[in-house]
């Protein structure tokens, strides 16, 4: 039996071979290219960290593999907004379908309602989809590098670069953040999560820390859920944190985000 990074895989090659058939390659690149202005989402990492706040990436998931559905009320715009007025640096949203039961349309939603840099949160896998993340309006891509060769991220990183989108590749070991090095993106993600296993542990990114050049921004990812893991992060020098479950359960999910990085 596959793992559960495989199935998404194996299904993201299939909705891409469908999308081909619907709007072509060249119509794809056209739409992306006619999108010109992306909103800096590096700068908006930087500029937080660098006023000594927390640089928070606040996720829109209504559902995950792991934890089934996280929230039922779910309004991406009205979430949006929340994240934006309690101080969230940039938002990523899912567009996963059938494992995250998520939408282009959120992504489309939510950066609508708000001036944040967004990241499509979503399983690339063919150069297809950056173009298609651009002209769904996405100011940042992610590249997981368990799932992609070293010739595919360093394809759909050139192909972002010439859309003026951001990349962070995501890393869990210390071999996939060798390859991570390589690329020209600062904006590196450790994923607390092994993604084949669920199993979560925050010592994934302070294990990594020394490894990790001072020239890149490290963003922790998954498993954040309480002031405590957010002050062990701080004091290690981690201030870029990637948060979906801690404010998706909760009623307000801005308020739960200033909750967590300031109170
Ligand atoms: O969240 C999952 O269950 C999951 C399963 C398989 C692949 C990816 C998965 N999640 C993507 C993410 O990395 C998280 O949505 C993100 O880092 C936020 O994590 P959390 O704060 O733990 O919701």
């Amino acid at each position: 039996m596959p793992d559960i990074l495989d199935q998404i895989v194996a299904v993201k090659r299939e909705e891409v071979a469908a999308a081909k058939k619907k709007k072509s390659l060249e119509a794809m690149r056209d739409d992306a290219f006619s999108r010109v202005l992306t909103r800096g989402f590096e700068q908006a990492l930087r500029a937080k960290v660098a006023a000594g706040q927390a640089a928070v990436i606040a996720e829109i998931k209504k559902a995950s593999p792991s934890k089934g559905v996280l929230r039922e009320d779910f309004m991406p715009a009205d979430i949006a907004q929340s994240y934006a007025e309690h101080g969230a640096a940039c938002l990523s949203v899912l567009t996963d379908r059938q494992f995250f039961q998520g939408s282009s349309d959120y992504l489309k939603q939510a950066r609508a309602s708000c001036d944040l840099p967004v990241l499509r949160k979503d399983f690339l896998v063919d150069a297809y989809q950056v173009y298609e993340s651009r002209a769904m309006g996405a100011d940042c891509i992610l590249l997981i590098a368990a799932s992609l060769s070293d010739a595919q991220m360093a394809e759909f990183e050139a192909i972002a670069r010439t859309l003026d989108m951001a990349v962070l590749v995501e890393v869990h070991d210390g071999a996939e953040l060798d390859r991570a090095l390589r690329l020209k993106t600062p904006l590196v993600g450790v994923n607390n999560r092994n993604l084949r296993t669920f199993e979560v542990s925050l010592d994934t990114t302070l294990g990594m820390l020394a490894d990790i050049p001072s020239d890149r921004l490290l963003v922790t990812e998954s498993g954040i859920l309480g002031r405590d893991d957010v002050q062990k992060m701080r004091a290690a020098g981690v201030h870029a944190f990637l948060v979906g479950e801690a404010f998706m359960r909760a009623p307000d999910p801005g308020a739960a985000l200033a909750a967590l990085f300031n109170a």
